[in-house]
């Protein structure tokens, strides 16, 4: 599985927590940045995330910053990215279950370490259902 990971100045310190899981889980991981804490622009990391995933160079896509929104709002204008803004384990769950997710948005400023890393590994340990939800996922891209 491979995977891409950006962030913004808000997401430095959880990003790199997030990288040691998922290598520790054997997953290939390129990191976009930022790995700074100095105030940066987060379009300038979610965009290369954004083109890996919406071309299929990755499996997925990991994006962190305050709020979740700025890295959301972003990543979804590209056809082929779901990009999922969650803050709980239940709700990253349902993004991969109902609306087939590839990429999880983290609000670094409002969830815990420990509930950013769980909702990582919910969110890698989750399928899409297909079903009636192929149908609405189909119709997201105009
Ligand atoms: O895009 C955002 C707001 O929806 C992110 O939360 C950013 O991390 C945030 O705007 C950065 O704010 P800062 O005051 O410049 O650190």
């Amino acid at each position: 599985m491979k995977i891409a990971i950006g962030n913004d100045h808000a997401g430095t310190e959880y990003k790199f927590e997030v990288i040691k899981l998922l290598e520790s889980r054997g997953i290939a991981v390129t990191n976009y940045g930022t790995n700074e804490n100095s105030s940066v622009d987060y379009p300038d990391f979610v965009h290369p995330v954004a083109q890996d995933v919406d071309s299929n160079k990755v499996d997925f896509g990991i994006l962190i910053c305050g709020s979740g929104n700025g890295v959301s709002m972003t990543a979804n204008k590209y056809k082929n990215v779901r990009a999922g803004l969650c803050w709980t384990k239940e709700i990253t769950e349902l993004t991969r279950l109902h609306n087939d997710a590839n990429i999880l948005s983290i609000p670094a400023r409002y969830t815990s370490l420990q509930q950013a890393l769980g909702m990582v590994e919910t969110f890698l340990d989750t399928a899409f259902e297909g079903g009636r939800h192929q149908n609405r996922v189909d119709k997201i891209s105009c």
